[in-house]
């Protein structure tokens, strides 16, 4: 029986300044797996990322051409058509950076942040939601009696956990995460990787890494992406 799918990218073509980085991509996504993105540098893992979260938009000498297409309540959803808002796209679509990048306030504030953006205010609701975000991203245990502290005070490895964990508040149910172990020690790297994982029951995951040994670790299915477009490792 065929996987389900979650995301169903249509003859996508996307160039900075007239210069394609792709030309007429057609992709599918399996539904609860992880898809690893490789490739060499510059060839455009992070700006197709990008395309799956609208981030670019904001860049004035880019332009994109095509579809994507989400899988939402059993309906296929045009992230960039009219039924589906930025912000709520953003609350289905989850990213995480390779640099962890905590907001300069509490760890207990970063996680509120995304929540309290969509207006919800009952306190109990958030620290139950942050809680088991917290739980999620393998993290409560080190955190939960310092949710106070500065999310500085955090090692690396805490701080991209916390990332992820700020991504899962809003319960995404795809995430994409870019390059998320890059800048961490190999033991910080494995807890996370552990976390992926786990992470699949939840959500469709979309990893861009440069480590091959990392990929056959995680990954469902490898993409390669090279100069004729993407193709399965
Ligand atoms: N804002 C931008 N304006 C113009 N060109 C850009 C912009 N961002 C990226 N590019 C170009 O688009 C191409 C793809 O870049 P991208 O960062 O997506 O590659 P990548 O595969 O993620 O690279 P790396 O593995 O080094 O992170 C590169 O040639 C890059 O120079």
């Amino acid at each position: 029986m065929d996987k389900p799918v979650k995301i169903r990218v249509e003859n996508l073509t996307f160039s900075y300044h007239q210069t394609p980085v792709f030309e007429h991509i057609n992709l599918e996504f399996d539904a609860h797996a992880i898809t690893a993105i490789i490739g060499p540098s510059g060839r455009g893992k992070s700006t197709f990322l990008s395309l799956l979260n609208r981030l670019w938009e904001s860049q004035p000498f880019a332009r994109m051409e095509g579809k994507v297409w989400i899988l939402l309540d059993g309906q296929w959803v045009d992230i960039y058509g009219k039924t589906l808002s930025k912000p709520d796209l953003r609350r289905k679509v989850g990213m995480v950076f390779q640099t962890p990048n905590p907001l300069p306030m509490s760890i207990y504030k970063n996680m509120a942040f995304p929540l309290k953006l969509t207006g919800v205010a009952d306190k109990s609701l958030i620290e139950e939601k942050i809680t088991a975000a917290l739980r999620q991203a393998f993290l409560w245990d080190e955190v939960k009696d310092r949710l106070h502290d500065s999310a500085f005070s955090l090692s690396g490895g805490q701080q991209q956990r916390l990332c992820i964990a700020r991504a899962l508040v809003s319960q995404p149910e795809i995430l994409l995460l870019d390059e998320p172990t890059s800048s961490l020690d190999a033991g910080a790297a494995s807890v996370i990787e552990d976390l992926l994982v786990r992470l699949k029951e939840r959500c469709t995951l979309i990893v861009v890494s440069h480590y091959l040994d990392q990929v056959s670790r995680i990954a469902d299915t490898a993409l390669k992406l090279e100069a004729r477009g993407f193709s399965p490792v």
